[in-house]
C-alpha cells in the first residue's frame, strides 16, 4: 500500500489520481489518497479510517483517507487558504511510511509558488522531505524513464547562482548518495555515474570557461579514489544521445535543466521523479500541476502511474536489500 498526497487541488492532481486508480485497480500497486474526498470524481470512492482498511476497498474504490479542505477547490485557480492542507496530507503520508503502515509515498504536484506565498520555506517536495524523513545526508532529486536517469546537483535557484555554488565537494556528495540510492534502492550493484561538463565541449581545454577542469574534473577524480565508477566531465550535447546513454546507469548533472530537459524531451509520460537519501521511498510524476488543463478532463495520468509502479518496485527492492 502506498500513500498519494492530495497535491494543488487545483491542479491536475485529482483528475489524474481518479485516472491511475482505474487503471490500477485490477493489478495494483495499491494506493490511497490523502486528502479532500470530494475533489475527486468519476470513480467511486472509499473513505477509510487507515491505510489497513484501504487494502480491502481498493479493486472496488479508490480509498481516501479524508482531509476536507477549508474551501472548494476551482480548477486552474490555486489559492492560498489551502496551502495548509496541502502541506498535512505531504507530513501525514510521510509518518505512514515512517511507521510503517505504506510501503512509500507518492506526491502529487504542487503549486509552489502558491505555498511560497503562504510561507513554505522550501523550494519543493524534495527539501520539505529531507526535513520530515532525512538521513543525516541532503536529500538528492532524481528523475528516471526507462531510457535515462538524471541528478541535478542544483535544483531551484537562478542560473547563475547555481553555478556560483557549485564546487568539487557539492558534486561529489550528490554523486555519493545517487551512487548508494542506486545500489538501495533500484539494485545495480555497480552503479556508473556520467559526470555532464558545465560549459560547451565541457571546456575546450580551458579555452570555454574554467569549472570544467577546476571543479568537475576533480570532482570525478574524487569519486574515482572513492571506487566509484565515475566518468567525466562529458560535454553535455552529446550526454543524452541514443548512442551515449547505455554507457551510465545516471548522468550527474550540474543544473536544472541540464537534467530535466533531456529527460522530459525523451519521455514527459514515463519519467518519475525520486527522491534518494530519505529514510523512506518517495516518487512523484515528472510533470507540474498543469493548471491551464486542470478540471478538462485531458491530463494524462501516465507519469503517475509510471510514479506508483516505480515506488512499488523501490520498496520492494529496499525490503529484499535490507533482509
Ligand atoms: N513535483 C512537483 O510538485 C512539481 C511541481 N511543479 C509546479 O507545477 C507548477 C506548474 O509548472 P509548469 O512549469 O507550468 O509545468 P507543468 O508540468 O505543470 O506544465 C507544463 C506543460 O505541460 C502540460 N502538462 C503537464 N502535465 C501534463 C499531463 N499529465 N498531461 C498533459 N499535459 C500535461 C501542461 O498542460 C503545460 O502545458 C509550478 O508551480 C511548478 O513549481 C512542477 C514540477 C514538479
Ligand atoms: N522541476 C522538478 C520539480 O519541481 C520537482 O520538485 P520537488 O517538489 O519534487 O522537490
Amino acid at each position: 500500500m502506498l500513500a498519494l498526497t492530495m497535491g494543488e487541488p487545483a491542479g491536475i492532481g485529482p483528475e489524474i489520481t481518479a485516472r491511475a486508480w482505474a487503471a490500477l485497480r485490477q493489478g495494483g500497486p495499491e494506493f490511497l489518497f490523502l486528502g479532500d474526498a470530494d475533489l475527486i470524481r468519476g470513480v467511486p470512492v472509499a473513505r477509510v479510517d487507515s491505510p489497513e482498511s484501504a487494502r480491502a476497498a481498493f479493486p472496488q474504490a479508490l480509498p481516501v483517507l479524508h482531509r476536507p479542505l477549508p474551501v472548494p477547490a476551482t480548477p486552474g485557480h490555486p489559492q492560498a487558504a489551502t496551502a495548509p492542507a496541502v502541506l498535512a496530507a505531504i507530513e501525514e503520508a510521510v509518518a505512514l511510511a515512517r511507521a510503517g503502515r505504506v510501503g512509500g509515498v507518492v506526491t502529487n504536484p504542487i503549486q509552489k509558488s502558491v505555498l511560497t506565498a503562504a510561507g513554505f520555506p522550501h523550494p519543493g517536495h524534495t527539501e520539505f522531505l529531507g526535513e520530515l524523513a532525512g538521513t543525516g545526508v541532503p536529500p538528492v532529486m532524481m528523475l528516471a524513464c526507462p531510457q535515462l536517469r538524471v541528478v541535478p546537483v542544483t535544483v531551484h535557484e537562478p542560473l547563475a547562482r547555481a553555478i556560483a555554488r557549485l564546487t568539487p565537494e557539492l558534486i561529489v556528495e550528490h554523486a555519493r548518495i545517487a551512487h548508494a540510492g542506486l545500489r538501495r534502492d533500484f539494485g545495480i550493484a555497480s552503479p556508473r555515474l556520467a559526470v555532464a561538463g558545465l560549459n560547451p565541449h565541457a571546456g575546450e581545454a580551458g579555452t570555454l570557461g574554467h569549472e570544467d577542469h577546476a571543479i568537475v574534473a576533480p570532482a570525478v577524480a574524487l569519486l574515482r579514489a572513492e571506487g566509484i565508477e565515475a566518468t567525466g566531465p562529458h560535454p553535455p550535447d552529446t550526454l543524452f544521445t541514443a548512442k551515449s546513454r547505455p554507457s551510465y546507469d545516471a548522468a550527474i548533472c550540474l543544473y536544472h535543466d541540464q537534467a530535466l530537459i533531456p529527460i522530459k524531451t525523451l519521455d514527459m509520460d514515463g519519467g518519475v521523479n525520486v527522491t534518494l537519501g530519505l529514510s523512506i521511498i518517495r516518487t512523484s510524476p515528472d510533470h507540474g500541476t498543469a493548471l491551464d488543463i486542470a478540471g478538462r478532463g485531458i491530463a494524462s495520468p501516465d507519469s503517475l502511474i509510471a510514479a506508483l509502479r516505480l515506488a512499488a518496485q523501490l520498496a520492494h527492492h529496499r525490503r529484499t536489500h535490507a533482509a
